[in-house]
């Protein structure tokens, strides 16, 4: 699908309080008093700069029963430092990083592209099995593939699916851009505001990978690109997790052309449910062998 023939997104309703309130303001959510924090500045000064006071955890009511502040999203202070040191390890002995864990990431992207072949393409399938094909993408791949690593940017990017991240706490009175924020006062950095960022990215609501590179066609990192979060409860899977966007994505497209049965123009990219998390609208698309 050619991704630049696709309408922007309409602004949204983060940046709109944004406009009115500015870049730091309190809401109350029932009877609890929350703190917002909008724009790559004000995040990053509080979850980076003030890391360790803003580091507390804040429960989510829907979770809340299943967890009880317990297990490293939803713990805090001394069990959530040991349970986030042993979850690292834990990955670290998992094999992150070393080619135990890429190899099994890469059999599970191949077997997706059997599924898909197998009730789409079953005669391609055959000619796969029968022609076989290259050797499977490598984590090391992504050094040599600036577009696509780019391309992998914008679309965490723009799909920006924890727009709010998780609920912090800040772990002690807190002085913050002139405002005393008490200690356990919830706060919210949104990241959408990071990821659409009129000062950080150019005509943020349009889809462009070309924003993760410079002149030369080489990777440029973006400050505001905060999928993950920052700071002290910086998502403990995002090299996991990178390297597995990496790996399936590139061996999709290594068998298959994607495109729209329908003109792109007609689709909407707006998320069809955004609250904690963006949920993007269904699409019909068209998986073609290479
Ligand atoms: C594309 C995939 C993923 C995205 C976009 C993502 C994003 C996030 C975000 C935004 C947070 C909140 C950070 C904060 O509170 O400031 C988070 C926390 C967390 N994530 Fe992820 N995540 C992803 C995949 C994973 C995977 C694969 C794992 C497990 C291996 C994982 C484990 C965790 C844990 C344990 C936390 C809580 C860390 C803490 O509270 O100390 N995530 N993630």
């Amino acid at each position: 699908m050619d991704a630049q023939k696709l309408s922007p997104l309409p602004p949204s309703p983060s940046a709109q309080l944004q406009d009115t309130y500015g870049p730091v303001f309190t809401v109350n959510l029932g009877s609890r008093r929350v703190v917002v924090l909008c724009g790559y500045q004000a995040v990053k000064e509080a979850l980076v700069d003030q890391a360790e006071e803003f580091s507390g955890r804040g429960d989510i009511p829907a979770f809340s029963k299943d967890f009880n502040g317990h297990g490293v999203v939803f713990a805090n202070g001394e069990r959530w430092r040991q349970l986030r040191r042993f979850s690292l390890t834990t990955l670290r002995n998992f094999g992150m990083g070393k080619r135990s864990i890429e190899e099994r990431i890469q059999e599970e992207a191949q077997c997706l592209v059997e599924e898909f072949q197998k009730t789409q393409e079953k005669i391609h399938q055959e000619i796969d099995v029968v022609i076989g094909r290259d050797r499977a993408p490598t984590a090391e791949d992504r050094g040599r593939m600036p577009y696509t690593d780019a391309t992998l940017h914008e679309i965490q990017r723009f799909s920006d699916i924890l727009p709010m991240s998780l609920p912090h706490t800040v772990t002690r009175d807190t002085r913050f851009r002139g405002y005393l924020i008490p200690q356990g006062t919830y706060v919210y950095p949104l990241l959408s505001t990071v990821h659409f960022d009129p000062e950080e990215h150019k005509d943020p609501e349009t889809f462009a990978p070309e924003r993760f590179l410079n002149e030369n066609g080489s990777f440029r990192k973006q400050n505001a690109f905060l999928p993950f979060s920052a700071g002290k409860r910086v998502c403990l899977g995002e090299g996991l997790a990178r390297m597995e966007l990496f790996l399936f994505f590139t061996t999709i497209l290594q068998h298959f052309t994607l495109s729209s049965p329908v003109d792109p123009q007609q689709l909407s990219l707006a998320p069809e449910v955004s609250n904690l998390g963006k949920v993007p609208p269904r699409y019909q698309l068209c998986l073609r062998q290479r």
